[in-house]
């Protein structure tokens, strides 16, 4: 059925990286034009718009060998496998080729930020392969939603909101320094940090922790355009990775910070690590959340977490 690819179904964000995805998508729908591949392409319009693409794409397709190809950052890959599964599409797989500023999940599955390299990959491929994905329903809102990267509850994303409402960001994505608006956000939020409690089920296990500062579950070990939050968690286990850290003293919190930047093993009192293929995490005061980066307003969560799959059109998988 996977012998070759004939058709690909194109989204593109033109603002992903700031505006520096529309240099990936000429390069790439160049390459694509050179090759003589058959493809259609949809650009995104407004935020939100490339989930309402690719449920369109997913619902009405009627090839059974069209790939959905997205050309983005994190935030446009996790609209478009929303898409595809608000569609109750689970066998239309999805080709990347990242375009955004932090790119956690190519970081994550060692995608390469080289077009070019990236759409040789692509096309060279013969089988999709199964990658995890999260999966979660937030009770108190109703709202479900899936995540390719990690979805977080306190730091990371008052991060996320404070780095998206910088106007430094935009700058900085277009001198390719999107990073550095995320350092510079958490010196911000560090100064207005606070702790809240949270309560985690996982299994037998129920775990109050009173001062929690960090809650994030992820599908990986990347968060923030490349902190390995959680260097042990992999797409490819079946399981999700929940890191609950502690709100002590500012210096022990910065030493902690250091840890991970450093790539050390996180092996202190005050840091809380569950890995399985279901989590529930619950905060009862109001924290931000953000999912892929992308922010989930202020509520307090309820959140129950699964692991699911999705497929992918990337050459052999490489995920670390
Ligand atoms: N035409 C558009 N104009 C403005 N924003 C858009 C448009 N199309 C999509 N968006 C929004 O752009 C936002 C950013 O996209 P995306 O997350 O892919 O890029 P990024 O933030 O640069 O990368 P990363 O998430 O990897 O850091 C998304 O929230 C998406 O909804």
């Amino acid at each position: 059925m996977w012998r070759y690819v004939a058709f690909f179904q194109m989204i593109f964000n033109p603002a992903a990286g700031g505006g520096n995805s529309v240099a990936t998508w000429h390069i790439v729908k160049d390459e694509l034009n050179r090759r003589g591949v058959d493809f259609r392409v949809r650009t995104s319009k407004h935020p939100g718009h490339t989930v309402e693409l690719a449920h369109q794409i997913a619902k009405f397709n009627d090839r059974d060998d069209t790939v959905l190809l997205v050309i983005g950052g994190d935030g446009t890959l996790n609209q478009a496998v929303t898409g595809i599964r608000e569609a109750g599409n689970t066998t239309m797989p999805v080709a990347y080729v990242p375009a955004g500023s932090g790119n956690d999940f190519a970081r994550a599955n060692r995608i390469s930020k080289d077009p070019l390299t990236v759409l040789d990959a692509i096309l060279d491929t013969q089988a999709p392969v199964r990658v995890d994905i999260g999966e979660f329903h937030e009770r108190t809102r109703d709202q479900h939603g899936y995540f390719v990267n990690n979805v977080g509850v306190g730091f990371d994303a008052a991060v996320v909101d404070a780095a998206n409402q910088s106007r430094l960001k935009g700058f900085l994505n277009r001198v390719h320094l999107g990073t550095l608006a995320y350092i510079l956000s958490i010196f911000g939020v560090l100064f207005n940090r606070h702790a809240f409690e949270a309560r985690v089920h996982v299994g037998d296990e129920h775990d109050i922790i009173p001062n929690a500062y960090i809650c994030t579950t992820t599908n990986h070990p990347y968060f923030g355009g490349g902190f390995p939050i959680m260097p042990g968690a992999s797409v490819i286990d079946g399981q999700l990775d929940l890191i609950v850290v502690e709100e002590r003293h500012w210096w022990i919190f910065i030493f902690l910070c250091a840890q991970i930047l450093l790539r050390k093993k996180l092996d202190f009192e005050g840091i809380h690590h569950y890995r399985a293929a279901k989590l529930y995490v619950e905060t009862s005061s109001l924290e931000f959340g953000q999912m892929d980066g992308e922010e989930l307003g202020t509520r307090p969560f309820e959140l129950e977490f699964n692991v699911t799959d999705q497929l992918f059109w990337m050459g052999d998988l490489n995920p670390q």
